[in-house]
């Protein structure tokens, strides 16, 4: 799979989306998730894809097994690189998510791989102890949730940077950890709790980073990749 950063377009129209893409002169792997397809729907992912990008489709699908299975089915149609679910959705919906996705991907075609969402990066410890009543570290409900996603046979998860070489050493290299909250050092966090700068996600066993805010709303967001790809890749 492609390594660059995943850019995440967090913008409210195709417009945007445009404007934002033509300043750079390579393909990109970029990340279109639930605000721009809730605005532009699956020809949003079409119409990037033809430009040249690899796609994180990042929908986050969380419901019962049938539902996921045959969302899954209509969106491997859509030919992305990447797509993920809830690991909080239980290891039958994740099974089912895989099965549909399968089913959904054409003949001759690679299939996307499938990754699940353990605990938000936007998550507290604290946070996910007194909301969703979890009595274990929020290392320990990562890890079971990665253990869980590997069960079901998916390829991978997302978590912070904090708890991916916990994840690598149980569950192996090839199991992927993909790293939202990321920021270049002293960058404001917004909303994020688990972060961690390019550099340290490399150095903590990060296989794949997602960078949104640091790159989009950067005075100069070509410079700003540029510094992201030049940590992550030395
Ligand atoms: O699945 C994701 O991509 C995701 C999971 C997670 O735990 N945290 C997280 O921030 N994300 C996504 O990663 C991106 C991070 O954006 P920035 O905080 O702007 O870098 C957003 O598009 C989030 O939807």
């Amino acid at each position: 799979m492609n390594t660059k950063p995943i850019l995440a377009l967090d913008f409210p129209s195709e417009q945007h989306v445009f404007d934002f893409l033509q300043q750079f002169n390579e393909p990109l792997f970029v990340k279109i998730g639930m605000e721009l397809y809730m605005q532009e729907g699956p020809d949003i992912v079409r119409k990037v894809k033809a430009l040249g990008h690899d796609i994180f489709l990042d929908l986050k699908l969380h419901d019962i097994p049938n539902t996921v299975g045959s969302a899954m089915k209509g969106l491997a149609k859509l030919g992305v690189d990447l797509v993920n679910v809830h690991a909080a959705g239980g290891r039958p919906m994740m099974e089912a998510a895989l099965e549909g996705l399968e089913a959904g991907t054409a003949v001759g075609s690679k299939r996307a791989a499938l990754i699940a969402v353990t605990q938000l990066t936007s998550t507290t410890e604290e946070q996910m102890q007194r909301e969703q009543k979890i009595a274990l570290s929020l290392q320990e409900s990562v890890l079971h949730y990665a253990s869980l996603t590997k069960e079901a046979g998916l390829n991978g998860v997302v978590c912070s940077v904090h708890e991916a070489q916990a994840i690598a050493d149980a569950c192996g290299e090839d199991f992927l950890r993909v790293t939202p909250g990321i920021r270049l050092a002293g960058g404001d966090t917004h909303d994020q709790k688990r972060i961690a700068t390019p550099d340290g996600a490399k150095h903590d066993g990060s296989s794949l980073i997602v960078v949104g805010r640091a790159v989009t709303g950067a005075q100069n967001p070509v410079a700003a990749y540029k510094q992201v790809r030049e940590l992550w890749e030395a």
